[in-house]
């Protein structure tokens, strides 16, 4: 990623910890999922079931793993982690499974990433809490099934799209994550300062919540950097306009777009008249991996409505134009069409 300030990216020096919050109760925003969790985490701990395996699918950074660890706490059950890329073999997913205590969260992040092989085992496991392992060779080969410990898979995906239609079918709760609002950020960038136990007046919250692309993930990051400059330049007290002082000098506009982010614009702008263009293009021009434009770049640029996606490629939004600074094009097939 062009710039690592504002990526939603996990980067190994986040942290993360410190601002984690430990219980629903403590987790700010996306209302409807954590109701609805609430509902299905004590109805599983009434019963005294394995909960149903849930699946957390969006942007990064919003608080998928987050969820899943809170959710084995509430649930009072023990919290393994693994992940799609690191399950490369059966075996590997298999001694896990054959490792866990009943009712155990088993949480698989990237869990589009599974291989095919690795995936077969998961079937089963989810349906019936069985594994089906081959014995043998050739034509004496024989299929033994073993019983596992009822427990619920969690699993995260940035990409629903990229996964199999019978894995997503084996979930009962498909949970979608949106970015947060302003208020909501809000919210979460004051408890952050408490946390941190520093000084941060409502306006410098405020602030940098506007601008944290309606993700927890950077409105954390963000406060962290904010909070270096006032503790420099400012006897160590977030007001607005210190807050708004480093944040432009860190880069990161009124929108919350950085370097990277007015780079596509630009591009789109300058180079294909405001588009549309395929994604393909923008990323040999970008020099970056297409699945980076896709789930990191894109959707928060989508969401604001300074891009649209169509049929033949993305388009600027007139929101876009405007935040350029940029006269738009007037024309057929050009972004007033598709006032935004
Ligand atoms: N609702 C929330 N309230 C407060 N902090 C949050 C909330 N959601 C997430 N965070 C914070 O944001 C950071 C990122 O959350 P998390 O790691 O759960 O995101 P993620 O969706 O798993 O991201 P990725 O897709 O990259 O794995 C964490 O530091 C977490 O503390
Ligand atoms: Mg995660």
């Amino acid at each position: 990623m062009s710039d690592p300030l504002l990526t939603p990216e996990k980067l190994p020096e986040d942290s993360d910890r410190a601002l984690r919050p430990q219980s629903l109760g403590e987790f700010v925003g996306q209302a409807e999922a954590r109701a609805n969790l609430a509902v299905f985490v004590e109805s599983a701990r009434r019963r005294g079931e394995a909960m149903d395996h849930t699946l957390f699918h969006g942007p990064p950074g919003l608080g998928k793993t987050t969820l899943a660890q809170i959710m084995a706490r509430e649930l009072g059950v023990g919290f393994r982690m693994t992940s799609g890329p690191v399950l490369a073999k059966p075996g590997d997913l298999a001694a896990i499974l054959t490792n866990l205590e009943p009712r155990d969260v088993l949480f698989i992040d990237e869990i589009h990433r599974l291989s095919p092989v690795v995936e077969e085992v998961l079937y089963p496991a989810m349906e019936d809490f069985a594994l089906d392992l081959v014995i043998g060779e050739g034509p004496a080969a024989r299929t033994v099934r073993i019983d596992l410990q009822p427990f619920t898979l969690v699993g995260a995906t940035t990409r629903l799209g990229l996964l199999t239609t019978p894995l997503r079918d084996r979930f009962g709760i498909p949970t979608r994550l949106s970015f947060y609002t302003e208020d909501e950020l809000f919210l979460i960038v004051a408890r952050g300062a408490r946390l941190l136990g520093v000084e941060a007046d409502e306006g410098g919250c405020r602030e940098i919540a506007r601008r944290a692309r309606g993700t927890p993930r950077i409105a954390g990051r963000l406060l962290r950097r904010v909070v270096d400059f006032a503790v420099v330049e400012a006897g160590g007290k977030v007001s607005r306009a210190l807050a708004d002082r480093a944040l432009t000098r860190l880069g990161v506009d009124h929108l919350g777009l950085d370097g990277g982010d007015r780079r596509y614009l630009t591009l789109i702008a300058e180079n294909y008249g405001g588009g549309p263009v395929g994604v393909e293009t923008l990323s040999a021009a970008l020099s970056e991996a297409r699945d980076a434009i896709e789930e990191v770049i894109e959707p928060y640029l989508l969401q604001q409505g300074l891009i649209l996606r169509t049929p033949r490629g993305r388009m600027l939004g007139a929101k876009a134009w405007r935040h350029l600074g940029l006269e738009a094009p007037k024309g057929p097939g050009q972004a007033d069409l598709f006032e935004g």
